[in-house]
């Protein structure tokens, strides 16, 4: 959900994570020429109608095909020491990516941050968006798309981390880490 902490949590995982990087959603935005308008005047971002999923997508599979290549192409390979030089890790970030099905069928884990409608409503308020959200966005569009796609989600995913976007950062962190190690440790000894 928007403003739930993704992009600060991502951030730091990817700090964290040895040899991991971040694909945010929010990078494919289409142009605000083509988002349509709704019959009271709300321009419709949210929505995947909104996003360029296919770029997205490619993006995507770029990272599965060859993430070593794709990491060192993004200048990160180098930052972090490596501590398995086969688990590669890519964090994809986004306020819509579960209801995506082609997406959503490739994660490993799937953590979601949720926060009550009056603390979204708020950090929302003092967040600038490009247009900037106009009077009674928030509750004309942002909240009630929010609620049907999160009733979209729940039924097309069973397997989601809820957590409680209220916790301090470095508690979400410590968690989503800890559990993240776990999943890593998991995949080596698969392979
Ligand atoms: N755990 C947290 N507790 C309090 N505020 C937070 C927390 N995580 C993020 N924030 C703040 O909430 C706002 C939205 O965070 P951000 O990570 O950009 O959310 P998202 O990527 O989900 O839209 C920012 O002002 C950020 O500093
Ligand atoms: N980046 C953009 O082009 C753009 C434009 C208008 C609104 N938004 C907003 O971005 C939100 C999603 O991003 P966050 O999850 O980071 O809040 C949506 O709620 C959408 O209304 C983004």
């Amino acid at each position: 959900m928007t403003n739930g902490g993704k992009s600060t949590l991502s951030k730091s995982l990817q700090q964290q994570i040895p040899n991991s990087c971040i694909i945010a959603q929010d990078s494919y935005f289409k142009d605000d020429s083509v988002v349509p308008v709704d019959s009271n005047g709300f321009k419709q971002y949210d929505t995947l109608d909104a996003l360029h999923m296919d770029t997205m997508m490619t993006e995507v599979n770029s990272w599965r095909q060859d993430p070593e290549s794709f990491l060192r192409q993004r200048d990160l390979n180098s930052e972090h020491k490596t501590l398995d030089k086969d688990v590669c890790v890519l964090i994809v970030e986004g306020f819509l990516i579960f209801n995506y099905r082609p997406l959503n069928e490739l994660f490993d884990k799937r953590y979601f941050m949720e926060i009550p409608y009056d603390v979204c409503k708020k950090r929302r308020s003092s967040r600038t968006y490009e247009p900037p959200d106009p009077p009674g966005y928030f509750d004309g569009h942002v909240w009630p798309m929010y609620l049907q796609y999160r009733r979209e989600m729940e039924n097309i995913t069973s397997d989601i981390v809820f957590l409680d976007g209220l916790k301090p950062r470095e508690e979400l962190l410590a968690a989503v880490y800890k559990d993240v190690v776990y999943e890593i440790e998991r995949l080596r000894e698969k392979d």
